[in-house]
């Protein structure tokens, strides 16, 4: 289990190791373990240009340090103070190494040429501007220094956090830097893990500095692959369809006959014992065609899913319409004694009556920006730039696990932390990719597991199909089509337990 946490976290648990030890150590561990990643992140250190953006806070003082140590190999480090006070030690150091440092000119940095020279010249930029001390969105000229550092041609390293991202949300104001590496201390922040702040941190680099014992239980959690291959369901000596998991899906109409097809899909390459499919004429003779595996059943809305069979969990929702019918075939699935899964337009007729969603047996649903942002009447985009807040907010509102899609997606429930997904790809942004994870968690609900290990699960499991979907064996990368992604899923899950 990759744990991440909040600033204020990581400040307590510094306090409490800091009172153990002698000033000035966590800093210099800190500082070490910058300049070593920096080292390697050169083709070489002697000679190489090291250009330092340097805070007022501690943040600049391990940038400080860190520029010192490469000096000391010969680096030719200048650091830019952008704030009129610097970290004295830090500053001390880099001056004694050999290393110069200056503050800023008058006017826009971007207009003094001495700046813009240092920036295209160097082979490396350390950001340390700002660190877990920052808050709110970057002020100038801190701002006008980050966005200089967007369009230099050398590596960019963020020291502890791309400076302008919120270390605890991953939220971003204003402007913030763009990172290739982001060395972090101590522990993992939660924001380097969510975007839009993780696609600023570029590659993670974490340096130990001691802070273990001292760290609270994590807010924030990304599962390994290992753990996943754990909890993902298996069948034994003694299983037969109906012990692995009957699931039903009620999906599609006349009108959106795919997303049938899809959720089924899902639902039969994830490993469903059997699957149930529900609905209208068309996507029905659709199912049939393409999934024989799959038994189906034509149901009129005011019928509702008694007739379907016994099934273990249900997926409501992928292309059944969000007219009166849908509505209704909702409010049947969720009158239900056994788990239900509620995507796409399950979750525009629920925002209608979110009441439905409040049942006695577990609930998940699996919202993007937009189905979340109706859900709790914000716009998409403030879903959007406010992930881990929103998922949080879903799950305590209407008493759910919630599995909030897109770039990062994140599964939160109430008394529990926040799973972030590390696998997937943009690519996965294509329509119907979703329709097949909901069928993917399906199944794992029917399998009997909790709405969070399912949601989890799902998404790691399908992140790895849409990767492999884009890549292929032959390399690079291309466009793929959702029924790629179900395609897929057997040898992910066979690469996911075999280990590799
Ligand atoms: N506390 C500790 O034990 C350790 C701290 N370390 C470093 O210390 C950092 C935290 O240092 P600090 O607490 O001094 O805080 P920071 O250096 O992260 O930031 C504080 C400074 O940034 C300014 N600032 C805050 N928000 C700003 C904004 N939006 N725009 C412009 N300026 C802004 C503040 O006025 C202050 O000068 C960590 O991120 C890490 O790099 C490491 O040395 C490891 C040990
Ligand atoms: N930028 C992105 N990066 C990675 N994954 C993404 C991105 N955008 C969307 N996805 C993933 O693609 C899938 C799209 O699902 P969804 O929005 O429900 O589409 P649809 O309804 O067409 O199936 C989700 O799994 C989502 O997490
Ligand atoms: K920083």
């Amino acid at each position: 289990m990759l744990n991440a946490y909040t600033s204020d976290e990581i400040r307590a648990a510094e306090r409490k190791l800091m009172a153990r030890l002698p000033e000035g150590t966590l800093m210099g561990r800190a500082a070490a373990g910058l300049a070593v990643a920096c080292a390697r992140a050169l083709p070489r250190v002697y000679g190489a240009r090291v250009l330092l953006l340097v805070g007022a806070g501690d943040n600049g003082g391990d940038t400080l340090y860190a520029g010192a140590l490469l000096a000391r190999r010969g680096a030719r480090v200048d650091a830019v103070l952008a704030a009129p006070r610097a970290h004295a030690g830090g500053l001390a150091a880099l001056r004694r190494a050999g290393g110069r440092a200056a503050g800023l000119p008058d006017g826009p940095p971007d207009a003094d040429p001495r700046l813009t020279g240092l920036v295209r010249r160097a082979d490396l930029i350390m950001d340390g501007l700002v660190g877990i001390g920052g808050s709110g969105a970057l002020r100038e000229p801190y701002a006008a220094l980050a966005r200089l550092a967007g369009g230099a041609p050398g590596v960019v390293v963020a020291v502890d956090v791309p400076s302008g991202v919120d270390a605890s949300t991953g939220e971003i104001a204003g402007e913030a830097v763009r990172a290739h590496l982001t060395v972090t201390f101590g522990a993992v922040k939660a924001g380097l893990l969510v975007d839009p702040g993780a696609s600023r941190a570029g590659t993670l680099l974490p340096v130990d500095i001691g802070l273990g014992p001292d760290l609270p239980e994590p807010g924030v959690v990304a599962l390994t692959g290992a753990e996943v291959a754990g909890l993902l369901p298996r069948p034994g000596a003694e299983s037969d369809k109906y012990r692995r998991g009957v699931v039903g899906v009620v999906a599609g109409s006349d009108r959106f006959t795919g997303a049938a097809v899809l959720a089924v899909g899902g639902a039969v390459r994830a490993g469903a014992g059997l699957v149930r499919f529900a609905g209208a004429a068309d996507p029905v003779r659709q199912v049939r065609a393409r999934w024989p595996e799959a038994v189906t059943k034509i149901i009129a809305p005011e019928e509702g899913v008694a007739e379907v069979g016994r099934v273990q969990a249900w997926v409501l929702g992928p292309g059944m319409g969000t007219g009166d019918g849908a509505l209704e075939l909702a409010r049947a699935v969720l009158a239900t004694d056994v788990p239900v899964l509620v995507d796409a337009d399950g979750l525009t007729v629920t925002a209608r009556e979110p009441g439905l969603l409040r049942r006695r047996a577990p609930t998940l649903i699996t919202p993007h920006a937009g189905e979340l942002g109706r859900l709790l009447d914000v716009p998409a985009g403030d879903v959007e730039a406010r992930r881990l807040h929103h998922a949080r907010r879903a799950a305590a509102e209407f008493g759910v696990t919630v599995l909030l899609k897109g770039s990062t997606t994140v599964v939160a429930e109430e008394g529990g932390p926040v799973r972030v997904n590390r696998t997937g790809t943009p690519w996965l942004a294509t329509g119907g990719t979703g329709d097949v994870l909901a069928g993917i968690a399906g199944a794992y609900l029917a399998a009997g597991l909790a709405c969070a290990d399912a949601a989890a699960c799902a998404a790691h499991v399908h992140g790895l199909a849409g990767r492999a979907a884009a890549t292929g064996p032959e390399g690079g990368e291309a466009p793929i089509a959702a029924m790629d992604v179900a395609e897929r899923l057997p040898a992910a899950v066979r690469a996911l337990t075999s280990g590799s």
